[in-house]
């Protein structure tokens, strides 16, 4: 059966890490049909909108959809809802990819690219569980509005909403502590119960759901602490659960453990395993088009594509195998750099994984 897989490389360095990846995806021999289509601020220059109906019709048919990174600074000055990020949020919600999962693993040979020291972070094995499609992301209303009364009378307020209903809670919670169960049991919730609303119902309904799993050991944590754990002790966890917001930042935080941002993929999944698999950073305008960007996090999202969306465990263990081979090998992009390595390009880097394919 021949599998579709829509290739969306998007602004900045996403083309040119989406071209590492999708060598490699077409080397491993399997039934792929890769078609690539527009998005994020090239989108919008071709065809007006950053996710043309097209490119949404695309991602829907698809098995899986390969995404590279969205975003410009020359764009930030358009209508929100033409914004190129507009077209990322846009294919998780039509789709219904609430369950972001972000790996954070340190291989062994970048254990001196980390910011943090060496035995703070090696043998770093973290998952982050993050809900995607709902939170302040989303919320309505939202937008710019003129005060009617209180102090700020008379003057212009920004304001979001934040909400979750209990279904997005529970859902995402049962993702979490099913992939718990699979690892080392032990699941930690992170909100801010104890200023918000909308946490302390979060936090209820992970408990509720925490019945269900008496295997899994649950604890909770303030999202504030959350981010100091994670560069104190980051080995104390196992898989986080989180919200959309908390969970970005959060995710950005844990990838400087395990080097650099460009080591971690990320894939977003609905009830029906069809997924988008992307890197977690953004579209690095300041080194685009340079062939310097690390394409490991845009291959590793592939073996996550073909593992999670494909069911090929085994294409998946052969990438992740040939991304291990050329660490080992000291090849580095500048991210990762470090003392008796070899620094490579993004396409040097893509040739060295192809050609460490078994
Ligand atoms: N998923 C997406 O498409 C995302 C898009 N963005 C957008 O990307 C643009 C830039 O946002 P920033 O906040 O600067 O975040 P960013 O993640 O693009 O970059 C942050 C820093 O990390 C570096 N970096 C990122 N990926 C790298 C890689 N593969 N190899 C080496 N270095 C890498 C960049 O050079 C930069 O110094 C904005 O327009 C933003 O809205 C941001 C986050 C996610
Ligand atoms: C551009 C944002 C909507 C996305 C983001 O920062 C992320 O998904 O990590
Ligand atoms: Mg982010």
């Amino acid at each position: 059966m021949t599998h579709k897989i829509a290739v969306l490389p998007g602004d900045g360095i996403g083309p040119e890490i989406v071209e590492q990846a999708s060598r490699v995806m077409t080397a491993l021999g399997l039934d792929l049909a890769l078609e690539t289509a527009q998005v994020g601020g090239r989108a919008y220059d071709l065809h007006g909108h950053p996710l043309p109906p097209e490119t949404l019709e695309l991602a829907k048919a698809s098995d899986a959809i390969l995404f590279g990174a969205v975003g410009d600074w020359k764009y930030d000055a358009l209508p929100r809802e033409l914004r190129p990020e507009q077209a990322l949020l846009g294919l998780r919600k039509s789709l219904g990819l609430f369950a972001n999962l972000r790996p954070a693993i340190l291989y062994p040979q970048l254990a001196d690219a980390s910011t943090l020291k060496p035995e703070i972070v090696s043998g770093l094995d973290i998952l982050i569980v993050r809900e995607l499609t709902g939170d302040i992301y989303f919320g309505q209303p939202r937008g710019v509005r003129e005060v009617t009364e209180g102090p700020f009378k008379g003057e212009r307020q920004g304001f979001d909403t934040m909400h979750y209903a209990e279904s997005e809670v529970r859902r995402i919670a049962h993702v979490a502590f099913e992939a718990a169960q699979k690892r080392q049991k032990r699941l930690c919730s992170v909100d801010k119960a104890n200023v918000l609303e909308t946490s302390q119902f979060w936090r209820d309904i992970v408990i509720e759901v925490a019945k269900e799993y008496p295997d899994v050991e649950l604890s909770h944590m303030y999202v504030d602490n959350a981010a100091m754990q994670l560069v104190r002790a980051p080995k104390a966890f196992d898989v986080i659960v989180t919200g959309n917001m908390f969970g970005d930042i959060l995710s950005d935080a844990a990838a400087m453990l395990t080097g650099s941002i460009g080591m971690l993929p990320s894939a977003s999944l609905n009830e029906r395993n069809q997924g988008m698999y992307e890197p977690s950073h953004g579209s690095a305008p300041d080194i685009a088009g340079q062939n310097i960007a690390n394409p490991l996090a845009t291959i590793l999202s592939a073996a996550m594509l073909l593992r999670y969306s494909l069911n090929r465990a085994d294409a998946a263990d052969r990438v992740e195998a040939a991304v291990q081979a050329v660490l080992e090998q000291g090849l580095r992009t500048p991210d990762i750099l470090s003392e008796g390595t070899t620094q490579v390009s993004t396409s040097e880097m893509g040739d060295a994984v192809l050609k460490a394919l078994k």
